[in-house]
């Protein structure tokens, strides 16, 4: 059976999630990625829209799940925290290498001055390249070329060379329109695995949900722990996940559902 063959219809997948969750809310712990799964794809990375009603849904389905949501991200932790201030949730940042664990502990990734240099080497050297962008990420640096398309090939070879010159305590890191240099020590699966080692994630059945390939990770470990994973958007590439959605919208709209009936069922109890 080919990987789309596996792929349940468009959206059933939402119902699917919408339906766990708040059936059996003690049971599931929520792995979310950001941008292409909560936030529509924008043509620069600060571009991006926060809708103002998803930091709070946010907040009432981790509230439902018991605190058992995290967001793991390419972005860094910090840039995620203030995507959705004043809520504060456990975050894996960087692709997993920076993490704060739902009592608070954080471990950040130390920013060496050898990679500060390198950053500074790779703007000086893309920067004929008009219309690619390079993201300063503190330990981690992404080359963006979604303005500059034609750039595609010149640009990974560039980041490849990059990637072995910062040695291997980094990585490259393919995605949307973007190569990346990260850090080597944890992917999103390996954070998500963390995640499941503590309360209150301890003891649930992961559901992942992202859109790209370094979701793949975290689709993986989902899997292999009996759990759910969802890939959102259009499939550019193959992936691993169970089960497919058609937007960061239907994932807001199962969020926002989901949110809802934790209000009703509180409501009706008191
Ligand atoms: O793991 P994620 O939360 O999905 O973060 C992955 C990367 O997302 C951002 O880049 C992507 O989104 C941009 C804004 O929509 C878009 O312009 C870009 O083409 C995408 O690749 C972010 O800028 C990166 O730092 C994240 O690693
Ligand atoms: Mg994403």
């Amino acid at each position: 059976m080919s990987e789309q063959e596996k792929l349940q219809p468009t959206d059933a997948a939402t119902r699917h999630l919408v339906r766990r969750l708040i059936d059996e809310p003690d049971r599931w712990a929520l792995f979310l990625d950001i941008d292409g799964t909560l936030l529509d794809l924008a043509t620069t990375p600060d571009a991006i829209q926060v809708p103002l009603s998803l930091p709070v849904d946010l907040a009432a389905v981790s509230g439902r799940l018991g605190g058992a949501l995290a967001l793991v991200t390419g972005r860094s932790l910090s840039y995620a925290d203030g995507l959705f201030a004043p809520h504060r949730f456990p975050i894996a940042g960087l692709h997993g290498a920076e993490f704060r664990a739902a009592d608070g502990a954080t471990s950040a990734v130390e920013q060496t001055s050898g990679f500060d240099a390198l950053k500074r080497r790779l703007v000086e050297e893309t920067a004929w390249m008009e219309g690619v962008l390079i993201e300063d990420k503190g330990a981690a640096v992404a080359a963006h070329y979604r303005l500059a398309p034609a750039y595609d090939t010149a640009l990974e070879k560039i980041m490849r060379d990059f990637a072995e010159a910062a040695g291997p305590a980094w990585v490259l890191q393919p995605g949307k329109m973007v190569f990346e240099i990260r850090p080597s020590r944890a992917d999103k699966g390996e954070a998500v695995a963390s995640y499941l080692e503590q309360p209150p994630f301890l003891g649930r059945l992961p559901v992942a949900v992202g859109d790209d390939l370094t979701d793949e990770s975290m689709f993986a470990l989902a899997n292999a722990r009996g759990g759910q994973s969802i890939r959102v958007g259009s499939l550019s590439t193959a992936t691993c996940a169970l089960a497919k959605s058609s937007s960061p919208s239907a994932i807001r709209s199962a969020l926002a559902t989901i949110a809802a009936a934790g209000a009703r069922k509180e409501a009706a109890a008191s």
